[in-house]
């Protein structure tokens, strides 16, 4: 083995050459250019470039979120591994970004409702959903009780970003947000494809555009 190895170590080298590989390689002429700069960031985070065929961004949703973050909205997030995603720097409020997933009084809440925790979980949010930017990454039940709320008569947010993972539920939750997106701007990856990485990335993006 010769050393020192041969890879790239500046990390701003690093997305950069990525970034062009992403836009030279997926196809991105469907998406508005605001759109374009969310979907480059999802597709960094995952690794696919085919996944642009499944993002879905409802009508103004990526203004929407961004005007929202921009006026110091709060981030709602189902996984800690969303929330820990996020990177603060890029927040242009000092948002803050709340992941009830944790709190002791969830475990008891999801059995009395017979549910997930990490539905259960949404219950905690309270009135901080109003005007929120949600982001889920991880369980489509939670992304479910957020419609259940929301037909309840729940605040509505500012946007949601329904990108759970998975084989039980994911693509019908987002089947279901984007079939009826309750008057919230939405944006979703279609079928099973999603998670934690993908969802922070368009937060991240959506926080602050370009690198
Ligand atoms: C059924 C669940 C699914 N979880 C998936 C994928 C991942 N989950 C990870 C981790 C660490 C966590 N998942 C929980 C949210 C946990 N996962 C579930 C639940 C059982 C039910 C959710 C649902 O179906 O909607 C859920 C527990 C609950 O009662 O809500 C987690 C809270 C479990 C725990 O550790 O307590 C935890 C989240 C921790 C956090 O960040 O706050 C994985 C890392 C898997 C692993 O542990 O190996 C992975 C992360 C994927 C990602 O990108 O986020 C699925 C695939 C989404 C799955 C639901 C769909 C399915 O097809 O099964």
């Amino acid at each position: 083995m010769t050393l020192p190895l041969d890879y790239v170590r500046d990390g701003t080298a690093i997305y950069e050459r990525s970034f062009a590989i992403i836009r030279a390689e997926a196809d991105l002429s469907r998406f508005s250019a605001d759109e374009e700069d969310v979907a480059v960031r999802m597709i960094h985070a995952c690794g696919l470039v085919e996944a642009a065929r499944d993002f879905v961004f409802g009508p103004g949703a990526v203004a929407a979120a961004r005007a929202a973050l921009q006026a110091g909205a709060p981030i709602l997030c189902d996984a800690q591994m969303v929330a820990h995603g996020i990177t603060r720097a890029r927040l242009p409020a000092g948002n803050e970004v709340i992941c009830t997933l944790r709190d002791p009084a969830v475990p008891a809440l999801a059995e009395k409702l017979g549910t997930t925790r990490s539905a259960a979980a949404l219950e905690l949010w309270g009135d901080r959903l109003a005007g929120a930017v949600v982001a889920i990454g991880n369980a489509p039940t939670a992304l479910f009780h957020l419609l259940e709320m929301l037909d309840r008569g729940a605040p509505k947010p500012a946007a949601i970003l329904g990108m759970p993972v998975g084989f039980v539920g994911a693509a019908e939750s987002k089947d279901a947000l984007a079939d009826d997106p309750r008057g919230v701007p939405f944006a979703i990856v279609r079928g099973r494809l999603g998670g934690s990485g993908i969802t922070s990335a368009a937060v991240n993006a959506l926080a602050r555009a370009g690198l």
